[in-house]
């Protein structure tokens, strides 16, 4: 077992460790997502298992590092606190899509009861989402649940404006409306009156303090990632200091991150809301003989078999293979550095 510093900053494996049996992956999505139509991977097996790295191609090596300990967490350590469930109810996901693809994108996930509706789309109007919210409940009915995410693209007049405007579909909640902490804490207290609560996404996973935005009671719930957070210990750590109620939420990752998404939700001591975990139903394929997409509303917990034949058929370019290579690299040297400052 590899070296852990008093602020738990591992020591990571040496990189010929790392990259022995790593596979790189690009995966087409069936619907753009964020911008991408493909989803690139990098599926790295260690002692424990298989684990998976990949931050978004555009984030910076600081932040991309995190992501690989969180992979280092999978792969090379034993899970710590034990599973109290071995099933995830999970929500449906759907992009920003036209309202005539609304109901086939919904049907990739099953018989989800919660749907989380993209908004705020760069070049889309508060119209387009009214639009958009109102085809999704009509399909859904009045019993299904509905949740946004802005992404933090409104400011705080037009996050008021656009919940109002949005509040007669009946939201579960709102994700990360806006970008900032400020903002989020005005924003709440303009709208406790109407009940809609806000969660806190980017303002957690980005933070260079991710309990800032519980300490300063401007959300509701927080969502939570393991990936982004550097893995399942530190994401339930920070769960249990915000005190806040927490929806695991994937990061658009193959089933393998998806399962450290359910190992996530599987520890922890309460799962109030459906979690973000059913975006396997939104790539063209998988890396698992088994993939996670959403059963009855749910995925299970537990191990993962790898699909062999499957790595061979989504194998990345050389290029971006000796891209993504070159990246585990560079974001192991940080981690090496910053298990060296600790
Ligand atoms: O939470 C979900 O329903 C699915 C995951 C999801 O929405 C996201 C995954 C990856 C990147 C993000 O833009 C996005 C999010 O903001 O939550
Ligand atoms: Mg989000």
């Amino acid at each position: 077992m590899e070296a852990r510093g008093h602020n738990g900053t591992q020591e990571p494996p040496a990189l010929e460790a790392l990259l022995a049996n790593a596979h790189v992956v690009r995966i087409p999505l069936a619907t753009r997502f964020r911008g991408i139509e493909h989803r690139e991977a990098v599926l790295l097996r260690g002692p424990h298992g298989w684990a998976e790295f990949s931050p978004f191609v555009e984030y910076e090596d600081a932040e991309a590092a995190t992501w690989l300990a969180a992979a280092i967490d999978a792969g090379w350590n034993a899970p710590s606190a034990p599973a109290v469930r071995d099933s995830i109810p999970v929500n449906a996901t759907l992009p920003a899509v036209a309202l005539d693809r609304i109901e086939g994108v919904l049907a990739r996930f099953g018989e989800c009861r919660t749907v989380k509706i993209k908004v705020a789309e760069r070049g889309e109007t508060l119209a387009d989402d009214v639009k958009r919210v109102r085809e999704t409940r009509r399909l859904l009915g009045a019993e299904g649940r509905i949740r946004l995410d802005a992404n933090g693209a409104w400011n705080v007049d037009e996050a008021e404006h656009a919940i109002r405007a949005l509040e007669e579909f009946d939201l579960e909640y709102v994700e990360q409306p806006c970008a900032s902490v400020p903002e989020l804490a005005e924003l709440r207290a303009r709208i406790h009156r109407i009940d809609v609560p806000i969660a806190a996404d980017e303002s957690v996973r980005k933070a260079a303090d991710p309990i800032a935005v519980a300490r300063a009671e401007a959300v509701d719930l927080l969502v939570i990632k393991a990936a982004p957070l550097g893995g399942i210990d530190r994401a339930l750590a920070i769960v249990a200091e915000a005190g806040l109620p927490a929806v695991v939420s994937s990061a658009l990752d193959t089933s393998v991150g998806l399962a450290m998404g359910a190992a996530l939700a599987a520890r922890l001591p309460e799962l109030p809301y459906d979690c973000g975990l059913g975006t396997a139903a939104l790539l063209l394929g998988d890396v698992v003989a088994s993939p996670l997409v959403p059963v009855d509303g749910a995925i299970p917990v537990g191990p993962i078999t790898i699909d062999e034949d499957a790595l061979a058929r989504f194998a990345a370019p050389a290029d971006r293979e000796t891209w993504w290579r070159e990246r585990v690299a560079r974001c192991r040297e940080l981690l090496e550095v910053a298990a060296a400052a600790d």
